[in-house]
């Protein structure tokens, strides 16, 4: 499990830290840790460090220092250091003269013109350092230091995080730094973990400035592929098929019979405790999943410990209906698709919530904004603020899913590829996220978890080639046993 904390959190820590330990010395712990990674780098690129060139990109704040530092350290080495002070003026004094007084050579790029001068030297270097802005960074990179960034060919090592993205959000509003590697210090940032901005950040490394013992709880957490191993319900000795869980699919209509299919076939998979299907589309589901249990109605589904509904049951009256036979259960629930429009538009269905059961919504960017407003820019927030608003567990789709509990824990799960973007892969979703609820997992983990697994599926389903939502289901079991070895549960 990896934490992230705001920039506001890390600030708040650093004052602390400030009282006890004076700010040179903390910006030189950074910049003592970005000197080394550049120096792996340039190894690893070049085959050495001695005379190899290094350029500094160096904005007006702190992050211009780390970068200044870490060049006069670099310079002790017998490394070509040039810095290109992209706010001429504002650089930081301390660690400018630090490099100066190592023999750093320091050259201002204040405009256009200045860019071209020194676009021989951009084009030789063996390694950029960028410190064009760090936790303080708001907006895209301006033009002249997108200009220079773009004429660079070698690797880049961002100073915290690559400039131009969004700390707190993980937003590429425009122009932004492409990283190599990242170093940032003492606790990630949510762009770390988040948003298209995680993928600029390259290889992260996390740097001990001794900020630890004043960070407290993070922000926000995303889960590796261990921690999900290591949950996954399985069955023990003392199960049959009613302990590990019986979980009920209201799904799909007579029309649409594919959503039922989908869900009903992802909750066999996700555990192996027993499925009730309940709706008209019993035909389909009992022909496709002969383990089913299958009934017209919710009413006559028998006794579940959990439900998953919405998918495919209609926004009019007989989905209505079906909603509120499941809301009536006060089980906890997977609500997906239509009944997440359905709580949106009949707010009386909310009267069924009994605050003591969880509901897991799953709604994507359009069923959240009807739900609760726009998302925005800060996906973060305004899942937690939902989350909090309804009392209910909330994920939000996409590439990165961020799923939040009404006590503001976030879990976010970054994908590594997007197979899953297909027609009918929520459905899947809901099914996995129905049968872990079932299983008694704690609501959250059971939404990130099969976020997660349902990721992984997508992965291994595809190989390489697009795929359709029929084609997750199988890999589902797949995608358990790659997690559980991951956790050293498998050989
Ligand atoms: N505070 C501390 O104790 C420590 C801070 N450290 C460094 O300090 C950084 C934060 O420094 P600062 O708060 O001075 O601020 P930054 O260096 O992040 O930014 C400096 C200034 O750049 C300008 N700016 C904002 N967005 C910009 C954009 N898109 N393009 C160009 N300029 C922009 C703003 O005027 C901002 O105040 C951290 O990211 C980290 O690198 C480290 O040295 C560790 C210790
Ligand atoms: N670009 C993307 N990268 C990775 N996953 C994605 C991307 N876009 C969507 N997804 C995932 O695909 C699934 C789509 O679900 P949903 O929008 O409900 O589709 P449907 O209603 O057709 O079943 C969700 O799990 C979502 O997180
Ligand atoms: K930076």
């Amino acid at each position: 499990m990896r934490g992230a904390w705001t920039t506001t959190r890390v600030r708040d820590a650093e004052d602390r830290l400030l009282r006890r330990v004076p700010s040179a010395r903390l910006m030189r712990r950074a910049a003592y840790g970005v000197a080394v990674e550049a120096a792996v780098m340039l190894r690893a690129h070049t085959g050495g460090t001695s005379g190899r060139r290094v350029v500094l990109l160096v904005g007006a704040g702190n992050n211009g220092g780390d970068a200044l530092w870490a060049g006069a350290f670099l310079r002790r080495r017998g490394v070509d250091v040039t810095a290109l002070l992209l706010a001429p003026g504002r650089a930081h004094p301390e660690g400018l003269a630090a490099l100066r007084r190592t023999g750093g050579r320091v050259v201002e790029v204040g405009d256009h013109d200045e860019v071209t001068a020194v676009a021989p030297r951009l084009a030789a270097a063996d390694l950029a350092v960028d410190g064009i802005v760090g936790i303080s960074a708001s907006g895209p990179l301006r033009p002249v230091a997108a200009e220079v960034v773009s004429r660079l060919s070698c690797p880049v090592l961002a100073v915290d995080l690559p400039s131009g993205v969004d700390p707190d959000t993980g937003a590429v509003p425009g122009p932004a730094v492409r990283a190599t590697a990242t170093v940032t210090f003492g606790a990630r940032k949510p762009l770390h973990l988040l948003g298209p901005g995680s993928e600029h950040v390259g290889e992260l490394r996390v740097v001990d400035i001794g900020l630890g013992p004043e960070l407290g709880e993070p922000d926000l957490r995303a889960l590796d592929r261990h921690d999900v191993g290591l949950g996954w319900p399985v069955p023990g000795p003392a199960d049959d098929k009613y302990t590990q869980g019986v979980v009920g699919v209201a799904a799909g209509s007579s029309v649409f019979p594919g959503a039922a299919v989908l869900a009903t076939g992802a909750a066999v998979a996700a555990t192996s405790g027993m499925v009730r299907y309940a709706g008209p589309a019993a035909d389909a589901v009992r022909s496709t999943w002969p383990e089913v249990v299958v009934t017209g109605s919710v009413e006559d589904a028998g006794r579940v410990q959990a439900w998953a509904a919405g998918p495919g049951i209609g926004v009019g009256e007989t989905g209505r209906r079906v909603l509120e036979q499941v809301l009536a259960a006060g089980l906890p629930t997977c609500l997906d698709a239509d009944a997440i429009t359905l709580l949106a538009r009949h707010e009386e269905l909310w009267d069924l919530h009994d605050p003591d059961t969880t509901w897991v919504l799953t709604p994507h960017e359009g069923e959240f904004t009807r739900l609760a407003g726009e998302v925005g820019t800060d996906r973060v927030d305004a899942v937690r603020r939902a989350a909090r608003r309804f009392r209910c567990v909330v994920l939000l789709k996409g590439n990165t899913t961020v799923v939040a509990d009404p006590d503001g824990h976030v879990l976010v799960n970054r994908s590594t590829s997007s197979w899953v973007s297909t027609a009918g892969s929520g459905d899947v979703l809901t099914g996995m996220i129905g049968a872990l609820l079932a299983s008694g997992a704690e609501p959250a983990l059971a939404a990130a978890w099969a976020a997660s697994a349902h990721e992984l599926a997508g992965e291994l389903a595809a190989r390489g080639a697009p795929i359709g939502a029929s084609a997750l289901v199988p890999s589902v079991s797949e995608a358990i046993r790659v997690l559980r070895r991951s956790a050293g549960l498998l050989p």
